[in-house]
């Protein structure tokens, strides 16, 4: 079967709400072989760090730049998500960077009310010519803390942001009054099912503390043209070289090189105040 294509309502939709859903944008199959990886990932493993939410919960995640030939590059690079991407930007894609979520039952911690363009305007990008994109890898849902955005709060723009409890969150003011007037939404999705986000949408998620794990591949986009005028990986400048959506089977279990530009403790000031170091 031909992979689900982003259309122009789709595109309308995540200008009108600040978000789309599409449901299957990735086979059973594709989903079965990114996950299956990520699992059993010892470079992934290595280079996850936890972040510590309010409570001391701590969800695992790996952050890396530079898009790779493993599977997550594939999935990255495929021309069904760089066109879909570029459709929602209105131009040339560069890829920012790529984080694998691993929100473990009963210890994945919770995220604050913020905006991704939050965190990257500190970063030295002056438009918010950014997208992100998240692929459920296993159920998302209510009990396992799923991401909340609040619809069609990116159409207020960048709100402040300041450190809630230990981490950056929007201001708390401008979100409540967000929440009288703008609906609530659980994004409750399937495997295989993907998020397009506008950077500038309010979202949040619970604590997992159910018994299942909430594991997601979440890329975030950048128009070419938005360099950052600060020390930002090349990245997000660089355009994509596409490859055809049937290169995420032919990749199979193809892992992550360890020569893949991580992000580290050291290099990203914006997760300082939260990052413990993974126990020995
Ligand atoms: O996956 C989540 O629960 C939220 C993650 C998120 O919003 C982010 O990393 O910017
Ligand atoms: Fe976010």
């Amino acid at each position: 079967m031909a992979p689900h294509q982003f259309t122009q309502a789709d595109k309308d939709t995540f200008d009108r709400d600040g978000y789309v859903v599409l449901k299957n944008f990735f086979t059973n199959e594709e989903v079965d072989l990114i996950y299956g990886t990520s699992t059993k990932d010892h470079v992934i493993s290595q280079k996850s760090f936890d972040f510590n939410d309010s409570k001391g919960l701590r969800t695992k995640l790996a952050l890396w730049y530079t898009p790779q030939d493993d599977v997550y590059g594939m999935y990255s690079r495929c021309e069904r998500m760089v066109n879909a991407v570029e459709m929602i930007l209105g131009g040339q894609a560069a890829h920012y960077h790529s984080k694998l979520m691993q929100k473990e039952p009963k210890v994945g911690g919770a995220w604050e009310w913020h905006q991704d363009y939050g965190y990257w305007y500190n970063n030295g990008f002056l438009f918010p010519d950014m997208v992100s994109v998240m692929l459920a890898l296993t159920s998302a849902n209510k009990e396992n803390g799923c991401l909340q955005v609040i619809k069609g709060s990116h159409k207020m723009g960048r709100v402040e942001h300041g450190i809630a409890g230990q981490q950056v969150g929007a201001s708390m003011e401008k979100v409540e009054e967000a929440l009288k007037r703008l609906e609530l939404v659980y994004v409750e999705l399937q495997p295989g099912d993907t998020l397009f986000f506008h950077c500038n949408i309010l979202h949040r998620s619970e604590a997992n503390l159910s018994e299942n794990s909430r594991w997601s591949l979440i890329s975030a986009y950048n128009l070419v043209s938005n360099k950052s005028y600060k020390n930002e990986p090349s990245s997000h400048y660089t355009p994509i070289a596409k490859v055809p959506d049937d290169a995420i089977v032919k990749a199979g279990m193809k892992g992550i090189s360890d020569n893949a530009d991580f992000l580290t403790q050291e290099v990203d000031s914006k997760f300082k105040e939260t990052i413990v170091q993974p126990e020995a």
